[in-house]
Parts: C-alpha cells; sequence; structure tokens
C-alpha cells in the first residue's frame, strides 16, 4: 500500500511516518507540508527525524503527488484537512482523517465523501480508547438518568481544539445510549451551572505541559462513583492506529468507516 502523509513534521506525522515506515505492508510515497517551510524538498526520513532516509521528498503541493499514493493518512490542522479531503474526492484516493477540531457541518463532509471514496474518520486512533468507549455506553445504558455524567481531558499546553475530539465522540456515545443527541446535553465547565442539572454530561479541558492525552469520565451515583480513565504515555499507540486505518482502507471500496470497522467492536 502507498501512503501518503500530511504533517510529516508535526508530533502525530512523524510518529506516524516512522510506523509506516516499519510495516512491511506499507510504503511511503510522500510528504505534504505547507508552503514556506525550510524543510520543503528534503527527505521525508530527515524531516520526520526516523533515523534514515527514505528517498522521497517532502513537498507543499499534495495535488503533484496524490496520484502516487492508495492512501492519504491526515493527522493536521482543520484546514488543511478540508483541503485534502477535497483533493482525494478529485483523485478518487483512500483518506484516513485524524484530525480533531471540526464543527458538524465539516464533519458532514467527510460523510459526504464516503460516495465516492473510501473514508475513515478517527478522533482517537488507540484502540484502548475505542474499548473504553464499549464501557462507555454499557454504563451509560444500563444507568440512565441515576447517575451524573462527567467528562475530564486533559492534553499538552499546544493543543489547538477544546474539548478534544475524543471526549466530543465519547460524549455522543453517551447521549446516545441517553436517547438524546450531545448538543441537547453538554454543559461545557460548570461556572454558572450550578446546581447541576441531571441528564447533562459536563465536559472540562485542562492543558498542561506535555500530557499527551488522558480522557477520565465519571459516573456520579449516591455513595458511590465510577471512573473510567485512559491515559497515553506518548502518540505512539495513535500513530499505529492510524496506519492500522490505513492497511485497513485499502480492501475497502467507497463508503464511510470508522476505526470501529478496523478493530471489529
Ligand atoms: N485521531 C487521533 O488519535 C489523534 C488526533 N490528533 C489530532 O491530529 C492533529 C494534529 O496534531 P499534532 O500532530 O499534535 O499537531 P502538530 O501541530 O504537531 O502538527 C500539525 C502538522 O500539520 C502541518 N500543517 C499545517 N498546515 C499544513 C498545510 N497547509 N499542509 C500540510 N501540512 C500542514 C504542520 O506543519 P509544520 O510542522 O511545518 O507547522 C504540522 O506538521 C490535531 O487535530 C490533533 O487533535 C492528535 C493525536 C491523536
Ligand atoms: O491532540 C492530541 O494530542 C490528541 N488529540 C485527539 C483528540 O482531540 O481527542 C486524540 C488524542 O486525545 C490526542
Amino acid at each position: 500500500m502507498k501512503v501518503i502523509v500530511i504533517g510529516p513534521h508535526g508530533k502525530m506525522g512523524r510518529l506516524i511516518t516512522m510506523a509506516a515506515a516499519s510495516r512491511n505492508d506499507m510504503e511511503l510515497v510522500a510528504g505534504v507540508a505547507p508552503k514556506g517551510r525550510s524543510y520543503i524538498g528534503q527527505d521525508l526520513g530527515a524531516v520526520a527525524m526516523i533515523g534514515s532516509e527514505l528517498g522521497v521528498s517532502v513537498t507543499d503541493d499534495l495535488e503533484s503527488v496524490i496520484e502516487l499514493g492508495d492512501v492519504i493518512i491526515d493527522f493536521s490542522t482543520k484546514e488543511m484537512a478540508m483541503e485534502v479531503l477535497e483533493l482525494a474526492i478529485a483523485h478518487k484516493k483512500a483518506l484516513v482523517c485524524g484530525t480533531t477540531g471540526f464543527h458538524p457541518e465539516e464533519m458532514q463532509k467527510f460523510q459526504n465523501a464516503a460516495k465516492e471514496i473510501p473514508m475513515l474518520y478517527a478522533a482517537n486512533t488507540s484502540k484502548l480508547v475505542n474499548i473504553m468507549n464499549r464501557l462507555l455506553e454499557l454504563v451509560t445504558s444500563t444507568l440512565k438518568d441515576e447517575i451524573d455524567i462527567e467528562i475530564l481531558e486533559m492534553h499538552d499546553q499546544w493543543k489547538k481544539d477544546a474539548p478534544s475530539g475524543t471526549s466530543k465522540e465519547m460524549g455522543e456515545i453517551m447521549a446516545h445510549a441517553l436517547g438524546k443527541e450531545l448538543d441537547e446535553i453538554a454543559v461545557y465547565g460548570r461556572e454558572g451551572a450550578s446546581p447541576r442539572k441531571s441528564g447533562t454530561i459536563g465536559y472540562h479541558s485542562l492543558r498542561a505541559g506535555n500530557i499527551p492525552s488522558s480522557h477520565t469520565v465519571f459516573f456520579g451515583g449516591m455513595g458511590e462513583r465510577l471512573e473510567i480513565t485512559h491515559h497515553s504515555y506518548n502518540w505512539e499507540c495513535f500513530a499505529r492506529g492510524a496506519c492500522d486505518c490505513a492497511a485497513f482502507l485499502a480492501n475497502q471500496g467507497p463508503g464511510f468507516y470508522t476505526i470501529k470497522d478496523v478493530l471489529n467492536l
């Protein structure tokens, strides 16, 4: 499978390049970065700092290399992700998008693309997080209005979006288990929103240092509480998962896929 990585100098782009380079079923054919960067034209392996060269130059023009690839892996910015989506559709290329921070109308564009290309969107490509989502569904659908649900997510100081894409997905899963839409019941922060209105899902975002990713869902009952937490120690689990998603798309026709399809969850 021939892979194009978007943003190979970024935190995720570097690790995805490293993970893809270590796989026998993948060949990296291009890396695409923003215009004006000093590293344009340099070897992808050097830009991603993987410790060896890959014989492929980093470009700032996706359209000029897109026909070389079977699948594009995008963990970049929401603006770039939208450009990548358009080119993927125009050239009928499979796309894995792990970028977060989209509005619902932008998310709808990924859904629409599925009519034309194999499209996999995953706000979190860690296996354990996606198994955690199953647990959240179980607890919520079992206890419904007997419990109060609060989500605390923690990330590094550089993260651009809040709340995290993962916590939005978690909220959606639990809202659906309650028979609601997340928009109807989400409360962002509790300032000015106390006492707690039952049936809501509270959101709390913390940004500090270089925390890679932590998500805790608190299920508050009377006289007891359950906390379900996922911590990542670095971003490698997400990069491995992104490559698994790309490999999965090798055998798929047009359609909208999620990591649940990859993991058979
Ligand atoms: N789905 C998941 O499991 C995960 C998702 N993410 C998400 O992935 C995204 C990226 O995160 P992270 O790697 O930490 O962010 P970084 O800021 O470290 O990396 C973003 C990369 O995108 C590049 N970029 C920006 N604009 C363009 C453009 N026009 N063309 C090509 N490349 C561009 C940047 O280039 P340059 O370096 O030159 O500025 C940079 O390399 C975020 O939305 C984050 O939330 C993160 C981790 C896991
Ligand atoms: O920016 C990150 O780091 C992460 N972003 C994703 C998100 O917004 O949920 C996934 C993971 O939490 C790491």
